[in-house]
């Protein structure tokens, strides 16, 4: 897995001392700031950040995480000087997005950084300008993400994977955008949270070029940090509060199958397949399905898929319970979202009330269990068998 920073992908405040933080992406609007400007910021273009700390209260439309998360940093660097505080806690994702953003810049000096920032504003600020005029559909997306398209409508929030050339593989960047979707849709005013996947893919499961990303700690630092990414990412989909629907356009592979059991509605093309690899890439199963896959379709079944790496149908998945209901790819898109609509229309309180009833008396016990399979891969994706695996991908002697 490759350890990339997540500087710029993630929710923060536009400065330092903003008063109010930003939500996380639950509204396109700029959210009114209290600015406070340090006195350490001084130097040859003060006037023009201080103006420019000024203009971002301006702005007419949110620029989205990954430029909100940049403005903080360059703030941070040009007025206090390069990172200084410690790194926050694991779950603290929006605390921990603001050092990381703030940490990468090292030792940038605070001139250099001021400028940055009254470069960057100025952009914003025409973009923002030029574009305040029209309502398009482009304006329903949230700004922000790299990896996903998300869109808001009719009370469903649509998180979109996006990488349709490389069949939405999920990279690092993915996983932590994922984990930021999921987080603001919690908070937004959305009924029902989807996931679907962009182009002939749902999702071909965990990109394997995460493997080749090698920290300075050498590959068991790759392996614990991956494992903790894992957990993390896993942990999103087992405390999400609305109800979560996967919409499963096309094939999918590994991760996007296994956590489909933590899903409230799985909905799928009969043109989708499911399959779960593992032992092909000396891998063990995640995403809690070690529980719930031998919960939802039987020992026997559950075995065939996450030990034999059976690959199913969509006829298949449903009939063994992975699947609510199978559609004909012609007419899926069209019968899945007339379908959504109307269930986004049902009492929103009513139906995340339900969803803790049914999900919650779990909700431990799949925490644990996350941990523990999280940590048996962390020494899995140190074996041979794993090793060989994945450099057998990407000399193109197996493919699934
Ligand atoms: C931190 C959390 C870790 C969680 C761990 C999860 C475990 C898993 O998810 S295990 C599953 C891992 N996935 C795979 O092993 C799938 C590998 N991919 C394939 O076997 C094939 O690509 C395919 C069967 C999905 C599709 O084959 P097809 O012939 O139709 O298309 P390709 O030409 O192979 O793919 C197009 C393009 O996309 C790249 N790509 C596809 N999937 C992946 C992937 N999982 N990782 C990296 N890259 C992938 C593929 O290399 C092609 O790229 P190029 O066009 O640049 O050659």
């Amino acid at each position: 897995m490759a350890l990339v920073g997540v500087s710029g992908r993630l929710a923060g405040c536009y400065c330092l001392r903003a008063v109010r933080s930003l939500p996380f992406c639950s509204s396109l609007q700029v959210p009114a700031l209290q600015l406070h400007i340090s006195k350490t910021a001084m130097g040859a273009c003060q006037k023009d950040f201080e103006s420019a700390v000024n203009q971002v209260k301006l702005l007419k439309k949110d620029p989205g995480n990954e430029v909100k998360l940049k403005l903080y940093a360059l703030y941070k660097q040009a007025t206090e000087g390069p990172c200084n505080t410690p790194k926050p806690g694991l779950f603290d994702l929006i605390n921990k997005a603001k050092w990381d953003a703030w940490n990468a810049l090292g030792n940038l000096p605070k001139e250099t950084a001021r400028q940055n920032y009254v470069d960057l504003v100025s952009g914003l600020r025409s973009s923002s300008d030029s574009s305040s005029q029209v309502k398009s559909e482009a304006d329903k997306k949230r700004a922000g993400y790299d990896t996903l398209v998300i869109t808001s409508e009719d009370c469903i929030t649509k998180i979109m994977l996006n990488r349709p050339a490389k069949k939405n593989a999920l990279t690092t960047q993915m996983y932590r955008e994922i984990m930021l979707a999921l987080e603001a849709a919690s908070k937004d005013d959305s009924t029902i949270t989807v996931f679907t996947g962009n182009g002939d893919y749902y999702s071909s499961g965990n990109d394997l070029t995460n493997f080749t990303d090698i920290p300075p700690g050498g590959i068991e630092e790759k392996a614990k940090n991956s494992a903790i990414l894992l957990r993390d990412f896993v942990d999103c989909f087992i405390d999400f509060p609305k109800p979560l629907v996967a919409v499963v356009n096309g094939p999918a592979v590994g991760i996007a199958v296994t956590i489909l059991g933590l899903f409230d509605l799985v909905y799928a093309s009969d043109r989708a397949t499911f399959h779960t690899p593992f032992s092909h890439l000396g891998q063990t199963p995640e995403g809690c399905s070690s529980y719930t896959f031998p919960k939802i379709m039987g020992p026997a079944k559950a075995v065939e898929m996450l030990i034999f790496g059976k690959k199913l149908t969509a006829g298949e998945a449903y009939a063994q319970g992975l699947v609510t209901e199978v559609f004909p790819d012609s007419t899926f898109q069209k019968e899945v979202w007339t379908r959504l609509k109307a269930y986004s229309k049902l009492s929103q309180n009513a139906m995340h009330i339900s969803k803790q009833i049914i999900r919650n008396h779990e909700k431990e016990k799949l925490h644990a269990i996350n941990a523990e399979e999280s940590r048996i891969l962390q020494e899995r994706w140190l074996s041979d068998e794993c090793m060989n695996a994945v450099m057998d991908f990407f000399s193109r002697k197996a493919k699934l």
